[in-house]
C-alpha cells in the first residue's frame, strides 16, 4: 500500500468529542461537494482542485527544460512575494541541505530571492553577492503589477543587462505571470523572455504547483514530477466520495473550526524539525489570507520546535488558553547520528549513549504534545513519514483542499484578500504614485 500521510485528533478529544465532529461529517461533505460542484463563494478561483491530476507530462518535461538552462548559472535569483514565492521556498528548504549555501562542490545553482521585501541593504548585499557571478531570474507575478517584486525586478534586471548584454539577459529571465494581463506580461512579451502563465482561476497562494513553484523547485533540483504525484494521490483521497473516516481534509477542517467556536482563536503549526520553518510561512499565507475576514477567521502563528519551546514554550504552556497546536511531524529522519560515549560523562549524557537524535527529538515531541494538553492545548497530529517531494506534495495539497472546505464552514469566501488592499492604497498615496494624486493631498493631511 502507498504510504501516506496521517492526522491524528487524539489528544483534541478531552476539548471537543468525537461525536461533536463527527457530527459535522456531513457539514464537511456538503461543503467539499460544494467546492467540486463550483458553487460556493470565489468558485472563479477553483484552478487548484484538480490541478495535480491535470498536469501534463509534457507540461512538466518543459518546466524542466528551462529549468535545466537556469541551472547552468551560479545562482538564480527568484523574484515574487506572497504566494508567488512562499511555496517555492517551502519545499525547497524542506529538501535541501540545511547548510546549503556553503557547500562548495555544488551541484545546484544557489537559490536566493528578491521582492519579498523592500529592504534596502537587503537589495544591496544581493546585488553585492551577485557580482561577478553568472545568475539566472525567475521573475514570478501573477498580476504583474506587485509594486515589491517589479522594484527589485527592476535593480536586478539592469544589473543582469549591465554585466552580460542585453542578448544573453533575455535569455537568463523567465517571467511567471498572468495570461494576459499586467506590466510583466507587456515587459516579457517585449523583451522576448520565456514566459509561463499563471491559470486566472488558481489564487496566488494555490500556486506552488503551476510553475510559480515548480520551475524555482526543479531549478534547486528537486523532483518535480513526484511532487505532483504526491498532490495527484492527496487529490484523489480527498474527493467527496471519500468517507469521512478516510478524508483527511474534511475532518482537519471540521476540527479546527470545532476549537475555534470553544474559543481557541489562534492555531500555531509546530515542527520538529527546522526544515519545515518556510513550509509554516506557506501555511500562515494559505490560512491566513483565505480566512482572516469579515472579522472572522482562526490567526495562523508558527513555532519551531524544540528551539522556541525556550522561547514561546512558556506562553504556550501557561499564556491566555485560546490557542490549539497542529503538529507537523516527520517520522523519519534521512541520516543518522547516534549520541557518542564519553568515559567522563560531564554532561551526564551517557544515559542517552548509542540512541539517535531524533530519538531524543521524537520524546521531546511526545512530551511536548502531552505537556501542552495538559496546559489546555489542544493537539492535533500530522505524520509525514520522510521529508520527500512526493510527501511534501501530499501535505501541500491536504491543506489546500482543507483550507477550502474550512473556509466555507466558517462562511467566507476563501478566495479572495481584499483586505490587502489597504496598506498599498496608503503606500500609492504616500509616494504619489500617478492615479493617486488626490488620495496623496487627503493623506497629507493625516500625517
Ligand atoms: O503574484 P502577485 O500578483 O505579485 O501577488 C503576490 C501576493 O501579493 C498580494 O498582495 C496578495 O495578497 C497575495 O495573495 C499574493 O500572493
Amino acid at each position: 500500500m502507498e504510504k501516506v500521510i496521517s492526522l491524528n485528533l487524539d489528544k483534541v478529544l478531552s476539548f471537543v468529542g468525537k461525536a461533536e465532529i463527527e457530527g459535522k461529517a456531513a457539514l464537511a461533505k456538503q461543503y467539499n461537494e460544494v467546492l467540486h460542484k463550483g458553487s460556493g463563494k470565489g468558485n472563479d478561483f477553483l484552478g487548484w482542485l484538480n490541478l495535480p491530476t491535470s498536469i501534463t507530462a509534457a507540461h512538466l518535461e518543459d518546466i524542466q527544460a528551462t529549468a535545466n538552462t537556469l541551472r547552468q548559472c551560479e545562482v538564480v535569483v527568484v523574484v515574487g512575494i506572497g504566494g508567488s514565492y512562499l511555496g517555492a521556498k517551502a519545499v525547497i528548504e524542506a529538501l535541501s541541505n540545511s547548510f546549503d549555501w556553503l557547500q562548495k562542490d555544488r551541484k545546484n545553482p544557489v537559490v536566493v530571492y528578491a521582492g519579498q521585501n523592500i529592504g534596502e541593504d537587503y537589495i544591496a548585499e544581493l546585488l553585492a553577492f551577485l557580482k561577478g557571478k553568472s545568475f539566472g531570474i525567475i521573475n514570478i507575478s501573477k498580476s504583474g503589477t506587485t509594486t515589491e517584486p517589479a522594484l527589485a525586478f527592476r535593480i536586478l534586471k539592469k544589473e543582469l543587462e549591465d554585466s552580460v548584454g542585453k542578448e544573453v539577459a533575455k535569455n537568463r529571465i523567465v517571467a511567471v505571470t498572468d495570461a494576459a494581463r499586467g506590466a510583466l506580461h507587456t515587459l516579457a512579451k517585449k523583451e522576448g523572455y520565456k514566459m509561463y502563465v499563471i491559470p486566472d482561476n488558481v489564487g496566488g497562494r494555490f500556486s506552488v504547483l503551476t510553475p510559480v513553484g515548480l520551475l524555482p523547485i526543479a531549478v534547486a533540483g528537486f523532483d518535480i514530477k513526484k511532487l505532483v504525484e504526491g498532490a495527484a494521490f492527496m487529490e484523489k483521497n480527498t474527493t467527496p466520495d471519500v468517507p469521512f473516516e478516510k478524508n483527511l481534509a474534511e475532518q482537519y477542517a471540521v476540527t479546527r473550526n470545532e476549537l475555534y467556536k470553544k474559543g481557541k482563536k489562534i492555531e500555531i503549526l509546530v515542527n520538529f524539525n527546522p526544515k519545515l520553518h518556510f513550509f509554516a510561512e506557506w501555511w500562515k499565507q494559505l490560512y491566513g489570507e483565505s480566512e482572516g475576514k469579515d472579522n472572522k477567521g482562526i490567526y495562523p502563528a508558527a513555532v519551531d520546535f524544540t528551539t522556541d519551546l525556550h522561547s514561546m514554550g512558556q506562553w504556550i504552556q501557561e499564556g491566555e488558553r485560546t490557542i490549539f497546536e497542529t503538529v507537523i511531524s516527520v517520522a523519519n529522519a534521512h541520516q543518522k547520528v547516534e549520541v557518542p560515549a564519553d568515559a567522563e560523562d560531564l554532561d551526564g549524557l551517557n544515559f542517552l549513549v548509542g540512541k539517535r537524535v531524533d530519538y531524543v527529538n521524537k520524546m521531546a515531541e511526545l512530551g511536548t504534545q502531552l505537556a501542552h494538553v495538559d496546559g489546555g492545548v489542544p493537539n492535533l497530529k500530522i505524520e509525514v513519514p520522510e521529508l520527500t517531494e512526493y510527501y511534501l506534495g501530499q501535505l501541500i495539497y491536504f491543506f489546500e483542499k482543507a483550507c477550502g472546505i474550512s473556509g466555507y464552514i466558517l462562511e467566507v469566501n476563501p478566495f479572495d484578500q481584499p483586505g490587502v488592499e489597504a496598506y498599498k492604497k496608503n503606500m500609492f498615496a504616500l509616494l504619489n504614485k500617478p492615479g493617486f494624486e488626490k488620495a496623496h493631498e487627503e493623506i497629507q493631511k493625516r500625517l
